[in-house]
């Protein structure tokens, strides 16, 4: 459906690595913004690891959504196995292209008025032979939100994601602490090393969840400290 004529905003998630939550903060940015009356759409560009015939990250995304997009535009690459996608396009005899990844991007910002975009992996996965993550990242232009799997070594990575990202020129417009290991010790230090440390928004802190409800979650996040955070470095373009 048209989106009024107008052109939605984005916003990029990476991650301190794969699996520290990208998915579930999308999903609960995706139903934070639906429940502001936005229209929001979540974006997988390039999706590596099919279990049981599904790539779960892109299921998940469109189940958030708020409204119906084709699959092609939401995930223009879905490579099957569990590795990196540079590998895997080169086994499949493809190549990951960005103005592919750009031009499905921009159908589903006339759609929605919010596009969630999850990167592959870590900020600086290898894409092709030449580009990356933070190409992908760099071509799409959106503010970034670095979600933080919280577990010893998560402060050199935010760290490093953090400087890469700015060193990209984007901004980074906030970050998510995921507590991804229910047993870390030293906790609340380390989100208060972080808050310190990345001079960016902390947009919520999501709990360890035996059963994961993204709606729930969703709550946990502050989208107008994120707006304001976006806002305030547009103003300053
Ligand atoms: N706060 C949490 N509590 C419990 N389990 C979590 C939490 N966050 C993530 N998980 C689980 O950890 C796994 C990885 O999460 P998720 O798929 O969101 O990571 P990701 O960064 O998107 O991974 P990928 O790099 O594969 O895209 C999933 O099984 C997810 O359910
Ligand atoms: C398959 C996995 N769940 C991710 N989608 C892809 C992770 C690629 C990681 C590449 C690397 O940094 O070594
Ligand atoms: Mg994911």
């Amino acid at each position: 459906m048209a989106n009024r004529g107008k052109m939605g905003k984005g916003y990029f998630i990476t991650g301190t690595s794969t699996g520290v939550g990208k998915t579930l903060v999308s999903r609960a940015l995706l139903h934070a913004f639906g429940a502001r009356n936005n229209t929001a759409v979540g974006m997988k560009p390039v999706a590596v690891g099919c279990e049981n015939g599904q790539y779960m990250d892109v299921e998940l995304l469109l189940a958030a959504s708020t409204v119906i997009a084709p699959r092609e535009q939401v995930n223009p690459y879905a490579l099957a196995p569990p590795i990196a996608p540079h590998i895997a396009a080169g086994q499949a005899g493809i190549t990951i292209d960005m103005t592919t990844i750009c031009k499905a991007c921009f159908e589903l910002q006339k759609k929605a008025d919010l596009v969630i975009v999850e990167g592959t992996g870590g900020f600086l996965v290898p894409l092709n032979e030449y580009q990356d993550g933070s190409d992908m990242a760099r071509a799409l232009g959106f503010p970034v939100i670095l979600v933080v799997g919280m577990q010893l070594g998560c402060l050199n990575h935010a760290l490093l994601t953090a400087k890469v990202v700015r060193g990209t020129g984007l901004q980074l417009a906030g970050w998510v602490a995921n507590r991804i290991d229910p047993q870390m010790i030293a906790f609340d230090e380390n989100i208060l090393t972080l808050k310190q440390r990345l001079n960016c928004p902390l947009v919520g802190v999501l709990p360890f969840e035996q059963n994961i409800d993204a709606k729930k979650l969703s709550l946990l996040l502050d989208i107008a400290k994120l707006e304001r955070s976006t806002h305030m470095n547009a103003d300053r373009m």
